[in-house]
């Protein structure tokens, strides 16, 4: 079911400049016993988003009560989607004069796939393409996601599950899907995102977690390499929370003690 600006519908004016130009973004949110997750943090990062791209604000207690109504649906676990678009105007490339913002919110079953990758791990590939690099877009979930969907591809050619990508440079930065986290001796570590990726919830949901048990952790640059030569490693993003990761190329991974510890504190509160 998708509803745009609050009614049901499954269409798009075809000059939507999400259509157009990838002019908007999203985030895609948890849905667990009815109960809509991290709400806080999907619409901090909407708002920024909204706000760097200059895109018109929606009612946001519109939105929630919208989404809160289909979240009932889902009893156990289940995923909404909100695309935000600028919608149809501005002439070309240029905005000016659009102030048009559509919202799309739809909602599906949650990828059942992910409770045996929580329970048992996952092998990551590391892929060969890079991610190129647009400070000016970096940390949205905006809509211009060709990156992700030709890395999918080489995902889904090589036969992995998911894989690391990297940026130009060989930073490490994220999966195709998911943010990456790893920890080495008493610090866990996660790459900076000023240059590409997203700055995802369940990220910023882990990094809080860290904060809150005085763990320390780095925010930084970092190659492959590190990641090979951690104790553990895991990935993150709103559908699938955590997942350990069992085995990158031919190092494997055996400890689980900050993804246990994560996960407890993550369903505890
Ligand atoms: C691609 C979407 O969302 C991303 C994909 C996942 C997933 O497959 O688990 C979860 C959140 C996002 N990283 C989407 O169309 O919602
Ligand atoms: C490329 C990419 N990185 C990271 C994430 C994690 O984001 P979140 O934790 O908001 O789901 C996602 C999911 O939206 C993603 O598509």
């Amino acid at each position: 079911m998708a509803l745009v600006n609050g009614c049901e519908q499954q269409t798009l004016a075809i000059t939507d400049r999400a259509t157009q130009y990838g002019d908007g973004c999203f985030t895609t949110i948890l849905v667990d016993q009815q109960c809509v997750q991290l709400w806080s943090l999907h619409l901090a990062r909407l708002e920024l988003s909204l706000q760097r791209l200059a895109i018109a604000a929606p009612n946001w207690q519109q939105i929630y009560s919208q989404v809160a109504v289909l979240a009932l649906k889902y009893p156990n676990k289940g995923g909404i989607k909100i695309l935000i678009s600028r919608g149809s105007g501005g002439r070309g490339y240029n905005p000016l004069g659009c102030h048009d913002t559509q919202v799309v919110i739809s909602d599906f079953e949650w990828p059942l796939h992910y409770q045996q990758w929580q329970q048992q791990g996952i092998t990551l590939g590391v892929c060969q393409q890079r991610m190129g690099n647009s400070p000016m877009l970096a940390g949205m979930k905006h809509l211009n996601r060709l990156e992700q969907v030709l890395l999918k591809q080489e995902v889904e050619t090589a036969g992995w599950v998911d894989a690391i990508a990297l940026d130009g440079d060989d930073r490490v930065i994220e999966t195709t899907v998911a943010n990456l986290f790893w920890r080495h001796g008493n610090t866990v570590y996660t790459p900076a995102l000023q240059r590409t990726g997203v700055a995802g919830v369940m990220r910023q949901q882990v990094l809080n977690m860290l904060d809150e048990i005085n763990y320390d952790y780095q925010v930084g640059d970092f190659g492959v390499d590190a990641v090979l030569a951690a104790d553990e490693v895991f990935i993150t993003n709103s559908l699938m929370a955590l997942v350990p990761v069992n085995q990158i190329q031919t190092t494997q991974y055996c400890e689980r003690t900050m993804f246990k510890t994560l996960w407890k504190r993550l369903h505890s509160c």
